[in-house]
């Protein structure tokens, strides 16, 4: 029998009957009727209470006393409104400015009898970026007085200019201290909030166009990581990629591909693993019907992996924050206090008290108490019953105090909500020292692990009888800390654990794998004359890693080992060859290499990764034929790296990606699940008045590769900012003269607009640069509509002293009269209300090419729309070419 997805009382997800879709009316109606049936049905008005929740938060301890009431009273109110507002410096401070000085002012004083806005910087977030509101965002967005700031909020969120984040979530990244050099992995990183913020972190320095460093973003729900995708694709770093993997068993990424190749170790790592979520509570109302203390228990035997695994990624010297948004100590404390003992003094938690300034915070605690659902509390694993222990690890147990003391763990940080009105968080910063103790290279030989074990004897028998073992006995007062199973590359922490491991599914199957193998070798290697050339056990599962059958990657699984990581994709190979993706990449064609994901049945070996399939990321040669007109006509210096470009179907959207990033992707991808990466540099849209190219440039990479482009750049002044921005296609005698004269100079077609500040025109003080198109007697500017409201903001530009341009254009809409024939179009700016806001939608989504057309004769000579619809490495939304359809909107182009 199977039951219908939500339903049924207590399913997972559903509360039976009260879950079921209904209007707005049907709500209405049912409130009026039976209130006591909506508020159990709608999560929002039901009451915020969980007698089991405030029983073992009380019994625990993290919460002082005399705060308890403080504390479960902020627990139930909303949360404030909270955003970074970032970009480079010099663009973060000039909107700064604006915020402070147009929006800010006005709301801090209203007196009109509500309460007035008193905006706070946030006191330990640098240079006054991060701001607080004390009004929900849904107060701000329905109340009259603040729509514009509403509006602004929106806007400069969709332009990536702001970021719209929970203030204690902030934190974890801030911790990292990012350097643009940092290799940076973030492990469960979906929707990416804290990605984003490390992508930024990793952009700081705005004279370094594309840093050297990267962040790799992981997550192991796909669909989350497509939410992802958005989110960081707001950035525009080709710095950043984007993968999909259980972060227990994480694979290593090779940086080269050598027979031996060395793997990447990460200088920084984010661990924001899954958690209970109590610290959401305030955001998600619904945790307080479902909370339990299970859920903690549950999640523990995860965070432990997800942890260890970033500890085994880390470099040495490098640095990793583990947070959850999760009160409990037990996902908390517990996690960290096991693994600083399982590392042996090779990791430590680092005291960021001082890096701080103003937070209000509890240090991490040294007890706490483990209950059952029964209501039992336990300290220890003696007092509690053998089922229970049965059931749940023994980490879970608070430590004695003098472990509590030696792992430091005050220095972990407790946030709760009262404090500052935030939501609640925990942070732990770790410190790699020296290499784990189960990855320390100098494997004992037998000889060694007998003089140190207490009973030699044992220890012989055991290195004899396991041909595939590595005893390793050196620790942990005289038992055997660990044994590693070379075949399986797995780690075995525990006498148990070892136990497990050889009577397992796994490992049988890896021997069976390994006589498989060794016979089939035997077979294809036998000479003439019949002689053998036999390979170890290890060259063999090597070289079955090259051809693509299944890549041997170190992760740690459910069971708390390390092992072979199955994950894998489809490589065409002629049987008996294998080829790289580089062979393929090397051989210059207009037409894309076979695809490599595309099951056939001779000679390609089918391996998979789980989840959406990905169209392969294929990257340019040296020689490819498209380069040579696109060089020429853009002038790109010869310092741009054409290998650096890449394309995922068809060679009609070219992405950008750092140096870094590419030789990862090309070493990696029988590994690793890529899922996105790249910023979109050029694409294809070809027009008869510009025979000599048919590529034109794109708003997302342009900052990445601008600093290559020596020819179609248009110097600006502030009022040709304005006027291109501020205008559909204004006509070329619009602009400043010494403008006009470089815009004459050029040929129609993709140009770029670049406005530096100067000691004639200092404001605003940051260079604006973007993407536009020459026409024969006019301009345009290819950039997103918040995009365009933001560098006129920037730009001093008041919205709505354009309003009434609007207004005119409008009626004339509304009137069905035709724009006129050689006049331009005032740009369609949003004002004031909602109607004005979703015309200003309308027209600038729509291609508009023939309609705003400057000379007659330019009617005949629009290109082709050009639909990106082979753009699928980024997201459908794509608005950041002005809208609509590509080149078709073109002023007369
Ligand atoms: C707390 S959320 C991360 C929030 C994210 N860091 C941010 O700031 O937007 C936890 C994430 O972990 C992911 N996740 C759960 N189990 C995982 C696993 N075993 N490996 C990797 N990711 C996992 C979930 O899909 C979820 O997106």
């Amino acid at each position: 029998m199977t039951r219908k997805k939500g339903g049924g009382r207590g399913g997972r997800g559903g509360h039976g009957k009260f879950r079921q879709k209904r209007s707005k009316e049907e709500w209405e109606a049912m409130k009026r009727e039976n209130p006591d049936l909506a508020k159990q049905a709608d999560y929002k008005l039901a009451p915020k209470q969980n007698a089991e929740f405030e029983t073992y938060y009380q019994g625990i301890g993290i919460v002082p006393e005399e705060e308890w009431d403080t504390f479960m009273t902020s627990l139930r109110k909303p949360l404030p409104t909270t955003f970074r507002i970032t970009g480079s410096r010099n663009q973060a401070q000039e909107l700064l400015k604006i915020i402070k000085g147009q929006y800010f002012s006005k709301f801090m004083s209203r007196g009109d009898g509500h309460p007035t806005l008193e905006p706070k910087s946030l006191p330990w977030y640098p240079d006054e970026l991060a701001w607080q509101i004390d009004f929900t965002k849904k107060e701000i967005k329905n109340d009259q007085n603040l729509k514009r700031l509403h509006r602004f909020l929106m806007s400069e969120t969709e332009s990536g200019n702001i970021s719209r984040q929970e203030a204690v979530s902030m934190i974890p990244p801030l911790l990292l201290e990012i350097e643009p050099h940092h290799k940076i992995l973030d492990m469960c990183a979906a929707p990416g909030s804290k990605t984003a913020q490390l992508i930024e972190m990793l952009h700081n320095d705005e004279n370094i166009l594309v840093p050297e460093g990267f962040v790799v973003a992981n997550d192991r729900d796909n669909k989350r990581c497509y939410l992802m995708t958005h989110q960081v694709k707001r950035i525009q770093s080709p710095n950043c990629m984007i993968i999909n993997h259980d972060a227990r068993v994480l694979p290593n990424m090779a940086t080269s591909d050598d027979e031996n190749p060395q793997f990447v170790k990460y200088d920084r790592v984010l661990c924001d693993v899954p958690c209970s979520g109590d610290g959401t509570i305030r955001k998600n109302p619904d945790i307080w019907k479902r909370w339990n203390v299970n859920g903690a228990l549950n999640l523990h035997g995860v965070q432990k992996k997800v942890l260890q695994r970033g500890l085994e990624l880390l470099a040495v010297g490098g640095r990793l924050v583990y947070s959850t948004c999760s009160l409990n100590p037990v996902e908390d404390e517990a996690v960290i206090l096991t693994l600083i003992k399982q590392c042996e003094g090779a990791i430590e938690l680092v005291d960021v008290s001082d890096k701080l300034t103003g937070l209000k915070y509890s240090k991490g605690t040294y007890s706490w108490k483990v209950r059952s659902r029964d209501g039992t509390w336990y300290e220890t694993k003696e007092q509690a019953p053998e089922h229970f222990n049965n059931k749940w690890e023994t980490s879970i147990y608070p430590p004695i105090i003098l472990e509590a003391q030696d792992a430091k763990l005050e220095r972990c940080i407790r946030v709760l909500p009262h404090q500052q009105n935030t939501g609640a968080f925990f942070i732990a910063v770790l410190q790699k020292t020296k290499e784990l103790p189960w990855n320390t290279k100098v494997e004992k030989t037998a000889e060694q692990v007998i003089k140190q074990r207490i009973d030699p004897e044992e220890a012989k028998k055991l290195q004899s009888e396991y041909e595939h073992f590595t005893f390793n006995f050196t620790c942990n007062r005289g038992r055997t800390s660990y044994a590693k199973c070379n075949l399986c590359n797995t780690m075995c922490s525990a006498r148990n654990d070892f136990t497990n491991h050889l009577s397992g599914r796994r490992h049988k199957a890896s021997l069976e794998k390994l006589e498989l193998e060794t016979e089939k070798k035997i077979k294809t290697e036998a000479d003439e004359d019949g002689d053998v050339k036999m390979e170890t056990k290890q060259e063999s599962v090597d070289n079955e890693n090259k051809e693509g059958n299944g890549t041997v990657t170190s992760g740690t699984t459910d069971d708390g080992n390390t092992e072979l990581n199955g994950n894998h994709v489809n490589v065409k190979t002629e049987p008996g060859t294998s080829v790289s993706i580089k062979e393929e990449v090397d051989t210059a064609s207009d037409e894309p290499p076979a695809k490599r994901s595309r099951p056939n049945n001779d000679g390609e070996i089918q391996v998979r990764f789980t989840g959406h399939r990905e169209d392969p990321f294929y990257f340019c040669a040296k020689n490819d034929p498209i380069w040579p007109s696109i060089k020429n006509f853009y002038g790109i210096a010869d310092t741009f790296n054409i290998q650096q470009v890449m394309y995922r179907n068809m060679k009609r959207i070219l992405y950008y990606v750092s140096e870094p990033v590419r030789n990862l992707v090309i070493n990696n991808t029988d590994r690793v699940k890529f899922i996105n990466l790249g910023v979109k540099c050029f694409s294809n849209a070809p027009s008869p008045l510009v025979p000599d190219c048919d590529f034109r440039l794109s708003q997302d990479g342009l900052l990445a590769i601008q600093g290559h482009i020596e020819g179609r750049r248009v110097l600006l002044q502030k009022q040709d900012v304005i006027t291109i921005l501020s205008n559909e296609n204004p006509f070329i005698c619009k602009l400043t003269s010494k403008c006009q004269g470089d815009v004459y100079a050029l040929d129609p077609g993709s140009c770029l607009f670049h406005f530096k500040p100067s000691e004639s025109d200092p404001e605003p003080n940051v260079e604006i640069v973007f993407c536009g198109w020459r026409g024969k007697t006019s301009v345009r500017s290819f950039v997103s509509k918040d995009e365009r409201s933001h560098y006129l903001r920037i730009c001093g530009v008041e919205l709505s002293d354009i309003q009434s341009e609007v207004q005119k254009k409008k009626e004339a809409r509304d009137d069905d009269e035709p724009g006129p024939s050689g006049t331009e179009t005032p740009m369609l700016v949003p004002s004031g209300d909602e109607a004005e806001l979703e015309q200003w939608n309308k027209v600038t989504d729509v291609p508009r090419g023939l309609e705003v057309d400057d000379t007659e004769d330019s009617r005949l000579s629009f290109p082709p729309v050009p639909v990106d619809n082979d753009d699928k490495n980024n997201d459908d939304d794509d608005n950041s070419d002005g809208g609509g359809n590509n080149g078709a909107e073109a002023a007369d182009g």
